[in-house]
């Protein structure tokens, strides 16, 4: 899986653009919050000028020549590193009363919001002169409610000691009031337009409360397309996971940070902090010998489908690797497996952060990721990714076979509805 040690400089991204700053408190640009301290810094919203610039006191010219990752990049991995030890933390002693259920019947865990406000954190600590956008998948709307305030004071204990321990931050502790409002940090409605952070503070709940795998996974959004994307996985073992290696999801050393940048490919190192290392996606043009990746919960893609597709079109003889979240994707990223085969029921629409940094580590690692119908993902319509039937993610040997499969089996099976 690994290619070579390499450290993190790579040839810079060139962009060229012009663009308006404008002053904004839309609910897509919160204020700047804490009132407690000095704000990080101002919000501004970044939008594209397609045609010639005027002066007016409202807007600022600015000329973007170059445009390099590398400081988003670190400091997404210091954000995503630091959730995943308060993720860490709460697994192993979790309580009944850290998990609550929310609107739609899907569980949040204390450790949802509070990787939600540590990466938020620590984002906005590490770029102060930076405008900041956030699309995340926790709001703080249950927590303001009168029977979460012991909740509320425990996310609150697990930042602030989270914070403290790690040491590089010296700020007085966050009150409740901070946590709420950096948990509302996250309601950008993200876009074609500017940069914007996109945040899933736990992909995988039910696999973090089943004792299995999830990940902190964060990516940035420019103008619409993913230019970054961290995976922290604290669960997933650093030796492989393919479907013929039985041993690594018992007992094997774990613990996996990937990252990736536009143009720069992916790495890979452990949680504990060695050397990256560049990973590539497997080569395999034999659908044989390529294993597959799907959800655990069947409730969230279709078996059924998916071992049609594989089994009976493709001929693959493994049998599925099942694991939660977005790790998924890391283990593609590193050729575990060769396929990733999504498909939700019908009516069921898929959020960004469910797979913006999954989608660029893949890609970065050579890999190529579409919805059912062939189509890129886009990740530039707001909150939602707006697509056909489900999600197929593989090398570029495979596509070709992959989606003709996936196309026949679509036309034997139909998905149930929501
Ligand atoms: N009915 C459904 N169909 C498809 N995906 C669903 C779903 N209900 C929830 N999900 C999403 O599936 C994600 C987990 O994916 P996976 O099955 O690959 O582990 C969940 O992320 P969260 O755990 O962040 O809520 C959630 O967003
Ligand atoms: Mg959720
Ligand atoms: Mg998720
Ligand atoms: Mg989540």
């Amino acid at each position: 899986m690994a290619m070579s040690s390499s450290s993190s400089s790579c040839i810079t991204t060139a962009l060229t653009r012009l663009v308006h700053l404008t002053p904004s408190s839309t609910p897509s640009n919160p204020k700047p919050f804490l009132s407690t301290q000095r704000p990080f810094f101002t919000f501004f919203t970044l939008k594209s000028s397609s045609s010639s610039l005027t002066s007016s006191s409202s807007s600022v010219k600015s000329s973007i020549t170059t445009m390099s990752y590398n400081k988003q990049l670190a400091a997404a991995k210091k954000a995503a590193s630091l959730a995943a030890r308060l993720c860490q933390n709460v697994q192993k002693g979790l309580l009944q009363s850290d998990v609550q259920s929310k609107s739609d019947k899907s569980p949040v865990t204390v450790a949802d919001y509070g990787s939600q406000v540590l990466v938020s954190f620590v984002l906005q600590k590490e770029l102060p002169d930076q405008a900041f956008s956030l699309v995340a998948e926790e709001d703080s709307g249950d927590l303001r409610k009168e029977e979460s305030q012991e909740t509320l004071h425990r996310i609150t204990k697990l930042v602030n000691d989270t914070i403290a321990n790690d040491g590089s931050y010296k700020v007085s502790p966050l009150s409740e009031g901070d946590v709420l409002t950096i948990i509302d940090s996250g309601m950008s409605e993200g876009g074609p337009n500017g940069q914007h952070w996109v945040l899933d503070p736990i992909d995988g709940t039910k696999g973090f409360l089943r004792g299995d795998q999830y990940a902190i996974a964060l990516g940035l959004l420019d103008e619409g397309k993913v230019v970054l994307g961290v995976l922290a996985c604290p669960n997933l073992p650093l030796e492989s996971i393919a479907s013929g290696n039985k041993n690594a999801l018992g007992r094997a050393a774990a613990g996996c940070l990937f990252s990736a940048q536009l143009s720069c490919g992916t790495y890979m190192e452990s949680l504990d902090g060695s050397p990256p290392v560049k990973v590539h996606v497997s080569n395999t043009e034999n659908p044989e010998e390529a294993s597959f990746f799907e959800s655990y919960e069947a409730a969230h893609s279709s078996h059924s489908l998916s071992g049609s597709i594989a089994k009976v079109k493709l001929g693959v003889k493994a049998p599925p690797v099942r694991i939660d979240s977005q790790a998924k994707y890391g283990a593609l990223s590193r050729g575990d497996g060769a396929i990733y085969l999504r498909f939700p029921n019908k009516g069921y629409r898929e959020k960004i952060w469910d797979h913006a940094a999954g989608y660029i580590v893949v890609a970065e690692a050579g890999g190529v990721a579409s919805d059912a119908g062939g189509k890129p993902l886009d990740f530039s319509k707001g909150r939602y990714l707006d697509l056909d039937t489900g999600i197929i993610v593989t090398n570029q040997k495979l596509m070709p076979a992959l989606l003709k499969a996936v196309q026949d089996s679509l036309k034997e099976e139909v998905l149930p509805s929501l």
